[in-house]
């Protein structure tokens, strides 16, 4: 369907005052309300025939040459200032002028649902067309360009569900460049990314922000499905140690990316594995005699903690050893509310407070404290964002931890989930122990968004049960 923009033309007839120049600004503030106001038009323009004059224009209310339709006493105070000469005046108001709404409402048929919103990606516009909408795909994203350009510069539409692991969408591109790869900012935060090749939902922003403000500066984080960082990295600005891992080596390509971008590339280690494995990697105790065959353990890869590419072992990339790490004497500085050398008993249900002490100073870690940071023997938090089946990986927490090398807290988990009409959070809670095996004794669930008429996005923290704790003794 081809787009005539002259289709849009609309003629107004109206009238105008030819006023010296210099008398423009005090007639348009006696004449207020009555001169032409409409966006993007500028009331006054030029004379054609006279460079010392121009053309105030009224609006559609003065309908008559005597200028009738405007008060006397206006009027009377426009005649003291200057000679009143009315002339015809006629505006064509284009394509140019109106807005998608306006334009889209006259190109679909009767009765169809006009497009009215869109997803924002940095220079992309996200559109989700109904099926009704799709014979007009091209002149719905052709408007939506030109109205929006030069801020929205590619129009894209979703094709299909979403079936693949990396939660990526597949895209048709419907106007505009081709060019996927752009930049967003949240919080303070930039992103880059590649939207055909990673996840990303704007939409979540809000909930990003919400969990970081529950970290305090200090605290290791760790985000089995994180993306291309959205909360890593403002996690890592806010001072606080970050083990970040996706399937997806393209969202940690960018991942690493937007760590350097934001300056917080000592701050994040970064991982592409599956989340079970990274998480039995990250908790592995150095010499314990159980390492995962085929892979390089977490604990070694971040002894100096930089981004780290484990897509590509490299024995001389390790820097420092599993002994040392092990050995090494220099505390890892914790903001955990319990004592840090107790054996994770007598927690309290500080979960919903979000467990970190107050008033931690909002630093950054410096190298020589990441380099020394053991796992296995505390974290503080894991995100895990993938809400469709996160909650089946929390079996991965089952005897993951050895009680007797950790310190403080159990971790705090936030687990997303969806919740159909027919769950409750009872149910979800059910699946969740299920999983762990494990009663959870303090849990809650944050609604997030809803995502279908009958579905929401949770999520569900909890702290991690201590029946989770792996009694044997590993020496
Ligand atoms: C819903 S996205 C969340 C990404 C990010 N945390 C965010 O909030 O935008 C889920 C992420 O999990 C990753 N993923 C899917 N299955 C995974 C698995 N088995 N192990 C690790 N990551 C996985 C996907 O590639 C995707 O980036």
């Amino acid at each position: 369907m081809l787009l005539d923009e002259s289709k849009f033309d609309v003629q107004l007839k109206l009238w105008a005052l030819r006023i010296p120049c210099q008398l423009c600004r005090v007639a348009t503030r006696i004449l207020n309300g009555y001169v032409l106001d409409k966006p993007r038009v500028k009331p006054i323009t030029d004379d054609p025939t006279c460079d010392k004059n121009r053309y105030l224009i009224l609006s559609e209310k003065v309908q008559n040459q005597d200028l009738s339709d405007i008060p006397k006493q206006k009027l009377d105070e426009l005649k003291d200032l200057c000679e009143i000469e009315v002339l015809p005046y006629s505006l064509t108001l284009g394509y140019s002028y109106w807005n998608a709404d306006h334009v889209l409402k006259q190109i679909l048929p009767d009765g169809v649902e006009v497009p009215s919103s869109f997803e924002t990606i940095g220079h992309i516009a996200h559109l989700n067309l109904h099926d009704e909408l799709l014979p007009f795909k091209d002149v719905i994203a052709k408007v939506i360009y030109d109205k929006n350009y030069p801020r929205i510069k590619t129009i894209v539409n979703k094709v299909g569900n979403i079936t693949n692991e990396f939660r990526v969408p597949e895209f048709e591109i419907l106007a505009g460049e081709h060019d996927m790869i752009t930049e967003v900012k949240q919080y303070g935060a930039t992103f880059k990314l590649d939207y055909s090749l990673v996840y990303w939902n704007s939409r979540l922003e809000h909930e990003h922000k919400r969990l970081v403000s529950m970290f305090q500066a200090g605290e290791i984080i760790c985000d089995m499905f994180a993306g291309i960082g959205p909360f890593a990295i403002p996690a890592a600005q806010k001072g606080c140690l970050v083990y970040a891992n996706d399937l997806n080596p393209n969202s940690i390509h960018y991942l690493r990316i937007n760590a350097k971008i934001n300056k917080v590339d000592d701050q994040i280690c970064s991982y592409n594995m599956d989340a079970r494995k990274f998480i039995s990697q990250l908790m592995e105790v150095p010499n314990s005699g159980n390492k995962t065959e085929n892979d390089v353990p977490i604990s070694d890869a971040c002894y100096t903690c930089k981004i780290q590419d484990n897509t590509e072992p490299n024995s001389e990339d390790i820097q420092g050893s599993a002994e040392n790490a092990a050995k090494s004497t220099i505390p890892v500085k914790r903001s955990c509310g319990s004592s840090h050398e107790g054996n994770g008993k007598g927690h309290g249900t500080d979960i919903l407070e979000g467990g970190g002490k107050k008033g931690s100073k909002n630093k950054r870690r410096k190298e020589s404290e990441i380099s020394v940071t053991k796992t296995w023997e505390h974290i503080d938090h894991v995100v895990m964002n993938l809400p469709a089946s996160a909650i089946q990986f929390l079996d991965a927490f089952r005897g993951l931890i050895q009680r007797k090398y950790w310190k403080g807290h159990l971790p705090l988990i936030h687990c997303y989930c969806f919740i159909r009409a027919t769950e409750t959070p009872e149910s979800i809670i059910a699946v969740a122990e299920s999983a762990l095996k494990a009663t959870i004794l303090d849990s809650k669930f944050h609604r997030v968004r809803d995502v279908a008429p009958n579905k929401a996005m949770f999520c569900l923290s909890f702290r991690l049960p201590e029946a989770c704790f792996c009694e044997e003794d590993s020496q």
